[in-house]
């Protein structure tokens, strides 16, 4: 529901402002809705070393699965810009680690006051999954 992405998108606004990225200054929150309904949140927390640089969506993730919570309906991103910011490689594959791809969807700020939404999968097409492991 719109309403629900809206809330979603100002849960992601709140993660920001705890984002730690004096390195780009491109700051990020992240925030991750649950089947149960509850809500993790997520802020890019860079590093001096740069590499161990982990993105809002996956402290999102990395948040609820160490809590316990593995059913993702959606994830809500929001960035230092007006244009929609998609998460990364890295984070569209820790999400297909959880998800069903063709269900799950990226919620995003379309730059002009409106929501953009897109489906994992759309984003992150023949993604290499859990499955692929099942012989
Ligand atoms: O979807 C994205 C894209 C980038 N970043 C972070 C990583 C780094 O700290 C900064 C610049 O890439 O933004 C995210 O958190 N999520
Ligand atoms: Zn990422």
């Amino acid at each position: 529901m719109e309403t629900d992405k809206r809330q979603l998108l100002e849960a992601a606004k709140e993660a920001k402002k705890y984002s730690y990225a004096p390195y780009s200054n491109f700051h990020v929150g992240a925030a991750l809705y649950c089947k149960d309904g509850s809500i993790y949140t997520g802020c890019n927390i860079e590093n001096a070393a740069f590499t161990p640089t982990n993105c809002a969506e996956r402290t999102a993730v990395f948040k609820a699965v160490s809590e316990g919570k593995k059913d993702f309906l959606a994830i809500a991103v929001v960035g230092d810009r007006e244009e929609p910011l998609t998460p990364c490689g890295v984070c569209r594959q820790v999400l297909t680690e959880f998800v069903d791809g063709s269900t799950f969807e990226v919620i995003m700020e379309d730059g002009a006051g409106g929501i953009k939404v897109m489906k994992l999968e759309e984003l992150f097409p023949a993604s290499f999954s859990p499955k692929d492991l099942q012989s």
